[in-house]
């Protein structure tokens, strides 16, 4: 078996096609919500919260039958109808350099969507490779649990401090002390983090 390689994407101003307009293709275009990705989804029929997000400008929903040339610029490609053929032959028609998922068939698929925690700029993704998205859903709810909605305001003070030290300690030593001391249960629970930090520098300066 070949391992998969994670990467997270930057999809703005890409186009995105999703084939079917049912609760998996919903799902999938829920996930593009906010990445600024061109979402088009193809499909006669769609479920009322794709409707509602047409009719609010945010994806374009073109109301056909799948035909080849709605694949045209896509970057990446969903194929998630109802129609084990269609899904098929969405991939069969993808030029090579398109990445395609198809939604009931993992192994021709060019990546797989992964379970997936945000807070703030932290991303964390669990992927079974095929194997249990249920497994993957499970251990997306413990790892919502284990890195609670305190991670949000935590990591922005750290890119905020980190870009700070990067930019005034010369010292790589103390550089490298403040950036360890920063990641820690402290400050993740501190109140004050500023504060906190600000006597952190004073007694290793
Ligand atoms: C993680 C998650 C992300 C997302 O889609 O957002 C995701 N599936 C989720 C849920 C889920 N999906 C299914 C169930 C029902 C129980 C079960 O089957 O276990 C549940 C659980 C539920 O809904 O409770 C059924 C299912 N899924 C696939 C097949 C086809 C097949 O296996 O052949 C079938 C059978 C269809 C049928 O019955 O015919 C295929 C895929 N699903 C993937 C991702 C990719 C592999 C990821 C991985 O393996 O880690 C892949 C390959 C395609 C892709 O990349 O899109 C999301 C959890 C979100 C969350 O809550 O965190
Ligand atoms: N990837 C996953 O996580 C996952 C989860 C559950 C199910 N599945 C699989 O995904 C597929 C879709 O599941 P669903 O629950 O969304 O189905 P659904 O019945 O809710 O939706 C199917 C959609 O496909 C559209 N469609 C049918 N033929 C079409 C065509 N020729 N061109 C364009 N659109 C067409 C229909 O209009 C409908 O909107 C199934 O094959 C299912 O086995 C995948």
């Amino acid at each position: 078996m070949r391992t998969n390689y994670p990467i997270m994407l930057q999809l703005d101003g890409k186009k995105v096609v999703v084939i079917g307009g049912g609760k998996v293709a919903e799902r999938k275009v829920r996930g593009l919500l906010g990445t600024g990705a061109q979402v088009v989804v193809i499909s006669p029929e769609a479920t009322g919260e794709i409707h509602t997000l047409f009719l609010d400008g945010k994806i374009v929903w073109e109301k056909k039958f799948f035909s080849e040339e709605d694949l045209r610029g896509a970057a990446l490609i969903f194929a998630a109808t109802d129609d084990k053929d269609i899904n098929q032959s969405v991939k069969s028609l993808a030029e090579k350099q398109q990445l395609v998922t198809v939604a009931d068939d993992p192994d021709i698929s060019d990546f797989h969507l992964p379970a997936h925690v945000q807070r703030g700029r932290l991303s964390i993704a669990v992927s079974t490779g095929g194997a249990s998205p249920t497994l993957a859903k499970k251990l997306r709810a413990e790892l919502e649990q284990l890195f609670d909605e305190r991670y949000e305001e935590y990591l922005e003070f750290l890119f905020t401090a980190r870009q700070w030290i990067l930019k005034e300690v010369k010292d790589p030593a103390l550089k490298r002390k403040l950036l360890t001391a920063m990641v820690s249960v402290d400050f993740l629970n501190s109140q004050n983090r500023a504060e906190d930090f600000q006597r952190l520098y004073e007694e290793l300066k």
